[in-house]
């Protein structure tokens, strides 16, 4: 698998700022990263040898029959340039080279970018599927303890964000080669006037750092507000309907105004300290510019064409280093972004589930639990020493009172969960001791609620899988009972089946999310409530489809309501930790045997 940004070596996980980022963008883009900066570097030295072109140029011009002072570097190198291509090294010459060079700049800086905007995309795709993976592999606990909101903010603003900072980065290292070379420049035609103009630059610029930390504690407040806010309005909006029926839509309104208030102090922060910066490096630098001026003419004494050159220089490293600063001014606000998208990864591959064994089983025969125990983190017992059969091909449905812990049943039979004590047995091969993904590949699951997409109903059966085919999405129908009324419908499978399946009655919802689980052709299938929230019509006809699937495959349901339980073939009650023992049923009558 192809190296994201995120994947650091264990050293220098607890390293922070922009430097480390920087690394492990490089780190992670090491082809790309170098090809941009030897583009950059190679644009920067043909501007500067081009703009040294149009500076002898005018030195050229201006020393006219005066008699010619010792000539400076960009002098001497746009001569030798001129001659190398056996050429006189006049005006009309210089300015030829000069106007090739900076459009070479341009095709070089060209490239640069290009490669850079690729690695952007790359670095904010990259993020996101590394964040999406760690959290779909990492245990059912951790799953548990993520909010959607959080989770949705991280792979749309915090990668946006990260991967903005490479953008960032990349043009603070070219503004800063730039400012290299031209402070190279500088320093060949006088090394006195241009060292102390890069002191003074370097002062300056060092003053204005408490702007760039200023911009960092916003970007962290707007990161950790973002997050916030992203995490309320998820919450809330799941729960829309009942606001709004409720009339409570206020309550979500000053919740949320309150922290969008904070986000748009830490944003108007960013702002102004942006804004500062840039209105305070103008006059600053410009001291730095002057410092060199009055070095190069009065002190030194230089020739006025060479004071000239040497301002030029200077102001270009000035503009140079102010573009460096106030990009490296947004790596900081976005930097957090960076970390808190990294944290998450990081806490979810701490957490990546263990794949198990490498058996696999048919499930022919049944499911034992042997002895056992199981509580939540600091929660109450769910098993205690519990032992009991779940046997292959038949219906077992579990009954108990809320709280009991009959989903947390069915989380260890799926080995989401795992026992505190003893061992679950699948056709006498120990749960552990499975290919946990090929296992989970055979379990079709059918939960209380189930989420239908805003597509088509083939849609929603395959959920976009590949190798999937009509086919087999019609069987499926067919097995939960749903391919009639499908069919019914205007554009039969392809029909759209509405914002969470608002097209649909209830009962129908349950039998496309039934021939979802079915579509795989599993062994098992489990069905925790998944009538419960029908009325006793759609529960009947949805517990007449698990009556006709019956004998095909092992059906395991939670259930609370009697329609279910008489259907079964087999009835545990869950209570206080202990499941009862079956209750035995007769086959023809399907009432209990009692004795
Ligand atoms: N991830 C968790 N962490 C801590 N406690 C949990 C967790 N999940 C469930 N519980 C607790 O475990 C107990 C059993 O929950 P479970 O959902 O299995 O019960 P249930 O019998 O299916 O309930 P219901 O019939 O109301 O759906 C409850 O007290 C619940 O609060």
């Amino acid at each position: 698998m192809k190296a994201s940004p995120a994947d650091r070596a264990p050293a220098d996980r607890n390293k922070r700022g922009a430097l480390p980022m920087i690394t492990a963008f490089v780190r992670a883009y090491p082809g790309r990263s170098v090809a941009a900066l030897f583009a950059v570097l190679l644009a920067g030295l043909m501007d500067g040898l081009g703009m040294s072109m149009l500076l002898s140029m005018l030195t050229l011009a201006t020393r006219e029959g005066a008699p010619s002072a010792e000539p400076s570097l960009p002098e001497r190198v746009a001569a030798q340039v001129a001659q190398t291509l056996g050429m006189e090294p006049n005006a009309g010459v210089l300015l030829g080279l000069a106007l090739a060079l900076i459009t070479l700049k341009g095709a070089l800086s060209l490239l640069a970018n290009r490669q850079v905007g690729y690695t952007v995309a790359h670095i904010a795709t990259d993020l996101r599927l590394a964040l999406i993976r760690a959290v779909m592999g990492a245990r059912w606990r951790h799953h548990l303890r993520q909010s959607v909101g959080g989770l949705s903010n991280a792979v749309a603003t915090e990668a946006q964000r990260a991967s903005d900072a490479f953008q960032h980065c990349a043009d603070m290292t070219a503004m800063l080669l730039n400012a290299l070379i031209y402070m190279g420049i500088a320093l060949s035609i006088s090394w006195q006037a241009g060292l102390a103009a890069a002191l003074a630059g370097a002062v300056l610029l060092t003053l204005l750092q408490s702007l760039i930390r200023s911009s960092r504690r916003a970007g962290q407040n707007q990161t950790k507000l973002m997050k916030g806010l992203l995490t309320s309005i998820s919450g809330q909006l799941a729960a829309a309907k009942a606001l709004k029926a409720m009339a409570r839509e206020g309550h979500v309104d000053a919740l949320l105004s309150d922290q969008t208030k904070k986000l748009r102090r830490a944003i108007r922060r960013q702002v102004v300290s942006r804004e500062a910066l840039s209105a305070l490096q103008e006059p600053l630098l410009a001291m730095m510019v002057a410092a060199g001026f009055f070095l190069s003419l009065v002190v030194l004494k230089m020739p006025m064409a060479a004071v000239m050159v040497m301002l030029f220089m200077l102001a270009r490293v000035v503009s140079y280093l102010s573009k460096a600063q106030r990009a490296y001014q947004q790596v900081a606000v976005r930097e957090s972004a960076y970390w808190s998208l990294v944290d998450s990864i990081d806490a979810a591959v701490a957490q990546r589930e263990p794949r198990g064994g490498e058996r696999t089983v048919p499930l022919a025969d049944s499911i034992r639990f042997e002895a056992v125990s199981f509580a939540h983190e600091e929660g109450q017992t769910i098993l205690a020493d519990a032992s009991f059969t779940i046997p292959a091909q038949q219906l077992t449905v579990f009954v108990g009172p809320s709280g009991a812990g009959k989903t947390t049943v069915l989380d260890l039979v799926v080995g989401l969960l795992q026992p505190t004590a003893g061992r679950i047995v699948v056709d006498d091969v120990p749960l552990g001791e499975l290919d946990l993904r090929q296992w989970r590949r055979q379990i079709g699951y059918v939960p209380q609620e189930s989420i239908l997409v805003n597509e088509s109903i083939a849609y929603n059966v395959a959920l976009g899988e590949e190798g999937i085919g009509e086919d087999d999405i019609r069987a499926a129908l067919a097995a939960a009972d749903a391919l009639d009324f499908v069919d019914a419908m205007p554009e039969g499978i392809e029909t759209p089946v509405g914002e969470g399946g608002s097209r649909l009655s209830g009962g129908q919802r349950q039998r496309l999310a039934i021939a979802r689980a079915l579509v795989h052709r599993p062994s098992l299938l489990i069905l925790d409530e998944a009538t419960s929230s029908l009325d006793r019509d759609a529960q009947a006809a949805v517990i007449e489809t698990v009556r006709h699937l019956k004998g095909s495959l092992t059906i395991l349901a939670v259930a609370h309501q009697d329609l279910l339980v008489q259907a079964a073939d087999r009835v545990y009650r869950l209570a206080g930790g202990q499941v009862s023992t079956p209750v035995r049923r007769d086959p023809v009558t399907e009432q209990p045997v009692h004795g």
